[in-house]
C-alpha cells in the first residue's frame, strides 16, 4: 500500500476503485472508511471511491449505511477464483435482499465474472468467463435498475453478452487484456492473472469494442501489486502491476490497434458516466502524454514491515513504451 499508492497519480490516474479482496476483507463500511482515510492519506490528490466485500454479513441496512457513507459498490468474488477469495459467494441467490437494497440505493455490484474450476463438468481458467455470463444475465433481469459491472472481461462472449444487456450493465478492460493472449502467460508467470488472457480472436474483440467507441466499456485496470517472490514461488497468485504507468501503457496499446483516438472516452468519460460521477472541471487531474520512448523500469523496490527487501515487477518490465508523460 505505501509503495503503490503514491504511484496511482504517477500512472496519470485521478480516480481509484478500490477492491476489498485483503486479508482481512473490508466486509463493512467502518472497514472501508477507515481504509480510505489510510489510502487519501498517502495520496490526498486521487478520489478513492470504496467497494464492500459481498459476504453472508452483508445486510440490507449495511448496505444504506454504506451508500450514505458514499460506498460506491459491492465486489462479487465466487469462491476461490481469484486473490483472496476463499470467503466468495456460491449462491447468488442468497444476496438477492442485498442487491435489492444496493438497487433501492443506487449502488453498484461489480462483478468478478468467472465461476469455479469444476473438471468434472469442463470447467477450467478458460471457459471460466463465459460461463458465468448466464449468471450476470440472470442478475440483469432480476435487477433491471442495479448498476452491474462485469470486471476485467476476457472474451468475445462478454463483450457480446454486455453489449446485448441494458444500459445499466457496464463493463471494464484492462491494459494488460489489451495486450495480451494465452501464449504470453503460460510459462510466464508475471503474466499470469484472473481471468487469465484469452484466445486471440478474445482480445480482437476487446479491441474491437474499444475501436467501436461503445460507451459502455471503460477502463478498470484491475492493478494488482504482488511482490516478485510471491509471484515467481506461488503458481496460483494471480495479478499484473499496471498502476505506476497506466496512461503510457494505454497510449502505447492503443495505438498499436488505431484506437489512440479512444484513449479518452475509454479512459476518462466511459467509466465516469456509468458511475454518475459528474463532469469533471476542464483541467482537474489533466496530464499530457508525449510521443518519446520510455523504458519500464525492471522492478519497484521497498521494504515490507518486517524489514525484509522486497520489489514489484510492472507490467512490461524492461520494455519500451512508445508514450510518456510530457
Ligand atoms: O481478480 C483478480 C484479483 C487480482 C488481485 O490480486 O487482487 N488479481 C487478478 O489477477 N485478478
Amino acid at each position: 500500500m505505501k509503495l503503490v499508492t503514491p504511484l496511482i497519480r504517477k500512472g496519470g490516474v485521478s480516480t481509484a476503485l478500490v477492491m476489498p479482496n485483503l486479508k482481512p476483507t473490508i466486509s463493512n463500511t467502518d472497514q472501508a472508511l477507515a481504509y480510505k482515510a489510510e489510502l487519501q492519506a498517502l495520496a490526498p490528490e486521487v478520489q478513492f471511491l470504496m467497494t464492500l466485500y459481498l459476504n453472508p454479513d452483508l445486510t440490507p441496512a449495511e448496505i444504506e449505511k454504506a451508500a450514505k457513507a458514499g460506498v460506491v459498490g459491492v465486489k462479487s468474488y465466487p469462491r476461490g477464483v481469484t486473490t483472496n477469495s476463499e470467503g466468495g459467494i456460491e449462491d447468488y441467490r442468497i444476496y438477492y435482499p442485498v442487491f435489492e437494497a444496493m438497487q433501492k440505493h443506487n449502488m453498484i455490484l461489480n462483478l468478478h465474472g468467472e465461476i469455479p474450476s469444476d473438471p468434472d463438468n469442463d470447467i477450467c481458467v478458460l471457459n471460466a468467463e463465459e460461463r458465468f455470463l448466464s449468471h450476470l444475465k440472470q442478475l440483469h433481469t432480476d435487477f433491471p435498475t442495479l448498476r452491474i459491472v462485469l470486471e476485467h472481461a476476457t472474451t468475445k462472449a462478454a463483450v457480446e453478452a454486455v453489449k446485448s444487456l441494458g444500459d445499466t450493465v457496464g463493463c471494464t478492460i484492462t491494459v494488460h487484456h489489451l495486450q495480451l493472449i494465452v501464449d504470453d502467460w503460460a510459462g510466464q508467470c508475471h503474466h499470469f492473472c484472473k481471468p487469465v488472457a484469452k484466445y486471440p480472436h478474445d482480445r480482437a474483440a476487446l479491441r474491437q469494442v474499444i475501436k467501436d467507441g461503445h460507451p459502455r466499456f471503460f477502463l478498470g485496470t484491475d492493478s494488482a501489486p504482488h511482490p516478485r517472490h510471491l509471484k515467481e514461488n506461488a503458481s496460483s497468485c494471480a495479478g499484473v502491476f499496471t498502476g505506476s504507468h497506466v496512461l503510457p501503457y494505454l497510449a502505447t496499446i492503443l495505438e498499436s490497434f488505431g484506437a489512440l483516438d479512444r484513449l479518452q472516452s475509454f479512459a476518462c468519460e466511459n467509466g465516469r458516466r456509468f458511475y454518475q460521477l459528474g463532469e469533471r472541471s476542464a483541467t482537474a487531474g489533466q496530464v499530457t502524454l508525449q510521443r518519446t520512448e520510455f523504458t519500464v523500469p525492471e522492478e519497484l523496490e521497498y521494504v515490507d514491515d518486517e524489514g525484509a527487501e522486497r520489489a514489484i515487477v510492472p507490467f512490461m518490465a524492461g520494455k519500451k513504451l512508445t508514450w510518456s508523460f510530457a
